[in-house]
């Protein structure tokens, strides 16, 4: 059994007395940022002019143009978009990650499939939240948090594996629990999971269920219904005792059709498929396709954004939505810009 680390285990304060820079302030810079503030730590915000270096300023933070940012501070965390972090550190970041500074991520990627190579005397460590910025911030502030990996691509000074613990304290994940891993393992079973199931995955089968259900002539609100809203609660229950308490809870007519209708849907055909998928990841060619897209203008992003909004599926949930206020969390600092 991998071991996991909690509170007690991180020996070091190893971010005390140090000047953090976080660059970027979206869905997980805002959570970090304001996270490591609220555990007393002093932390900067690096970002370029516009929407979220405004929103940071109003929350209170000494913000800078990332140059800046990377020069006052001890360790530097990247959390913008990973397609942007090889421009961004080329341009405003490597000039000033001089010898003994701590360079940070929240996702192996660009380290891993060599977008990115630091000088060897900086360390580089990551702390990546199992969980979208917004519930790092959220559960936090709920007295939880979000479960995180943590790595170490580098240890220049000896300290790069403190530095990454203390961060998961700082953050909340070591509330929750860290498991320690490599940037490739981190990589590549993140790519993976969001592709083939926790986002692409379960997006593909609820829409092929919705789909089915309206060309059989059911309401298509029943149907966003049946397939999307109470997925929510169905999770809960996976996420609070796995398939065992779900299938306690559901009636026995759906849990005979769930052993009978699981494998007709998700057959070892869907499983090679995933097995494709994982090794585009592990080959790079899946960062290649995107890294190159989004320096083509990204094309393919834009038209599967525009597909995706078209859907069916959204059109209904938008309207139905609108009657349920209750689904939706105050998340005031959720301002991702779709263009
Ligand atoms: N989203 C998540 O929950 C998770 C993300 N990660 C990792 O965390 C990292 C950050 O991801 P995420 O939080 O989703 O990022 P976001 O897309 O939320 O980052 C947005 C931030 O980056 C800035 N930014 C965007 N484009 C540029 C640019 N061209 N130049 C300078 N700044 C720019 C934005 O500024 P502006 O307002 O000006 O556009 C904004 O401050 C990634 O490595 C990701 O893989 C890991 C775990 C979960
Ligand atoms: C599941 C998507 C994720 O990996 C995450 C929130 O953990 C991401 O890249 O946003
Ligand atoms: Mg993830
Ligand atoms: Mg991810």
């Amino acid at each position: 059994m991998v071991k996991m680390f909690y509170e007690a285990d991180v020996e070091k304060a190893a971010l005390e007395g140090k000047k953090i820079a976080v660059i970027g302030y979206g869905s997980q810079g805002h959570a970090h940022a304001q996270n490591l503030r609220d555990t007393k730590h002093d932390v900067i915000i690096g970002i370029r002019p516009g929407k979220s270096f405004d929103k940071a300023k109003e929350d209170g933070f000494e913000v800078y143009p990332v140059a800046e940012a990377v020069a006052k501070a001890d360790i530097i965390m990247v959390l913008t978009p990973d397609e942007i972090q090889e421009k961004l550190y080329h341009e405003d970041i490597e000039a000033g990650l001089t010898k003994g500074k701590a360079l940070g991520f929240a996702h192996g990627f660009n380290i891993n499939f060599g977008f990115i190579t630091p000088p060897k005397d900086v360390d580089v460590f990551m702390l990546a939240p199992k969980g979208p910025g917004h519930l790092v911030r959220r559960t936090f502030q709920e007295g939880q948090g979000v479960p995180a990996l943590f790595a170490i691509y580098q240890d220049a000074t000896g300290n790069a594996r403190d530095i990454a613990m203390d961060w998961g304290k700082g953050v909340g994940s070591a509330r929750m629990g860290m498991l320690e891993t490599s940037f490739k393992e981190e990589t590549e079973e993140d790519l993976f999971g969001e592709q083939a199931v926790l986002c692409g995955g379960v997006t593909a089968l609820m829409n092929a269920g919705f789909e089915v259900l309206v060309e059989g002539g059911y309401a298509p609100e029943l149907a966003y219904f049946e397939v999307l809203h109470e997925m929510k609660l169905i999770v809960d229950l996976l996420y609070e005792g796995g398939f065992k308490k779900m299938r306690q809870s559901v009636s026995n007519t759906a849990e005979f059709g769930d052993y009978v209708a699981g494998p007709r849907v998700i057959t070892e055909e869907v499983k090679e498929n995933m097995k494709a998928v994982l090794a585009d990841v592990q080959s790079g060619k899946f960062a290649n396709d995107f890294v190159n897209d989004y320096k083509a203008g990204s094309p393919k992003m834009k038209a599967y954004r525009e597909a995706a909004a078209n859907l069916g599926i959204e059109k209904v949930g938008e309207e139905l939505r609108k009657a349920m206020p209750f689904t939706k969390a105050d998340d005031d600092d959720m301002f991702k810009i779709y263009n």
